[in-house]
């Protein structure tokens, strides 16, 4: 009897070793399941974020595929506006239109002479295309009133005045010129090496007579926009009469102004095109005074004397490099804000950077800035200014070097 139940004990240990074991294994299969479901249910979510990106691509590809398909569009410009939808349009290959336009487009910008885009089909608008202006706005600098200040300018007092009396006064009293019966002076031509203070000179005028300042740099104009030269300086003599007073200054003008050559390439004639537009704008102005034209060059003696004939730029300034009294107010102009230790002595880095331009030794006092700057110190020294004077004018001179001799130095 006592056997059997020891023998029945026996078995209920087993049997509940057996359970351990079960359980244990049980909780290890879960966990390897659980394992398998999370690493499913994240390759599931990476397979849908692939989907999703595939079906994008076919989109687009799709997109791409129409978008070859499509026939091109017939440009037009619009010529009038009537009512329930509908314009009159002008195509660019002729014949004129009444057409309807899609409900997307912006009514407003559906204005006579706006340029539009016409489906070859059904000749319905299908966009509105920027104006023709745009590269007229792009390749221009335009500012309501600049704020470079006469006191900004080191060095060129003589100029100043000159510039005064052929440009300011008669934007600011044109009642004189007519009292006497003259006409104002129509055009400057500002001439000298670069970085001299020209553009400076033009935008103190502009700054002086609340004039609006409109730069155009000549070379980019024949450059950028072939083919559009000469309507661009149309536009600019438009702007420049529908923003007056205003001053068109317009640089490097020896780019459109060079004397004529006897070769003539497209893109000399060109440059003609463009040089005769600038001349025809000259002469149809009337010399009201509220429109200022300064042109500036560093070439003076490359230029066509049709532009120099009285009634066009017919005052010359020199603007030359800054003598040493010169450079001295022109670093202190730029050395105005500056920290700058005790021992810092304007008139020697003035002395010591001789044939420097006004943008030279502008370079100067930024670069001695940076020398402090590099040191963590922010006080400017007497160092700093030579290694500058050292870095700035050492480079002015392996430039001049490599020009006359071809050899690259450094
Ligand atoms: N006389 C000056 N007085 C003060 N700063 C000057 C002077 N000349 C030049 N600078 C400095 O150099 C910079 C370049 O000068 P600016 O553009 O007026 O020269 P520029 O003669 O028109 O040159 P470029 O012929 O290269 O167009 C100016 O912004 C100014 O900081």
């Amino acid at each position: 009897m006592e056997k059997t139940s020891q023998n029945i004990l026996k078995k209920i240990e087993d049997l509940k070793k057996e359970i351990k074991i079960l359980k244990e294994d049980n909780a290890k299969t879960k966990r390897n399941l659980m394992w398998k479901v999370r690493k499913l249910e994240k390759d599931k979510l990476l397979v849908e974020n692939e989907k999703m990106r595939l079906d994008r691509e076919v989109k687009s590809l799709r997109g791409e595929i129409e978008r070859f398909r499509s026939p091109p569009l017939v440009i037009a410009t619009v010529t009038e506006v009537l009512d329930e939808g509908k314009v009159v349009v002008k195509s660019s290959t002729g014949p004129h239109f009444v057409i309807g336009y899609s409900r997307f487009l912006d009514e407003k910008s559906l204005e006579p002479g706006a340029r539009v885009a016409l489906n070859q089909q059904t000749f319905s608008i299908v966009s509105v295309l920027p104006s023709e202006k745009d590269p007229l706005v792009t390749g221009m600098e335009v500012e309501e009133k600049p704020d470079v200040s006469y006191v900004q300018i080191g060095g060129l007092e003589e100029q100043i005045v000159e510039i005064k009396e052929t440009v300011e006064l008669p934007l600011k009293k044109p009642e004189l010129f007519k009292e006497i019966g003259i006409e104002p002076p129509k055009g400057v031509l500002l001439y000298g090496p670069p970085g001299t203070g020209k553009t400076l000179l033009a935008k103190a005028v502009a700054h002086e007579t609340n004039a609006t300042f409109i730069k155009i740099v000549a070379s980019e104009f024949v450059k950028k926009y072939i083919g559009e030269g000469a309507r661009l300086v149309r536009g600019v003599f438009e702007l420049a009469k529908e923003k007056a007073p205003s001053i068109i200054f317009i640089d490097e003008i020896d780019a459109i102004a060079a004397k004529r050559l006897k070769s003539s390439t497209s893109g000399d004639r060109e440059v003609q095109r463009t040089l005769m537009q600038l001349l025809a704008e000259m002469d149809g102005f009337e010399g009201r005074g509220d429109v200022g034209i300064v042109a500036a060059t560093n070439r003076p003696d490359i230029l066509d004397p049709a532009l120099l004939r009285p009634g066009r730029f017919d005052r010359f300034i020199e603007v030359p490099i800054p003598n040493e009294d010169g450079r001295r107010q022109i670093l202190k102009i730029h050395t105005k804000n500056m920290n700058l230790e005790e021992d810092v002595d304007i008139d020697l880095v003035s002395n010591l950077s001789e044939g420097a331009s006004g943008a030279d030794l502008k370079a100067i006092c930024t670069e001695a800035g940076m020398f402090a700057i590099r040191e963590e110190r922010p006080i400017v020294v007497m160092n700093d200014f030579l290694d500058a004077v050292d870095k700035i004018i050492g480079m002015e001179r392996d430039e001049e070097i490599r020009k006359e001799t071809g050899v690259m130095y450094g």
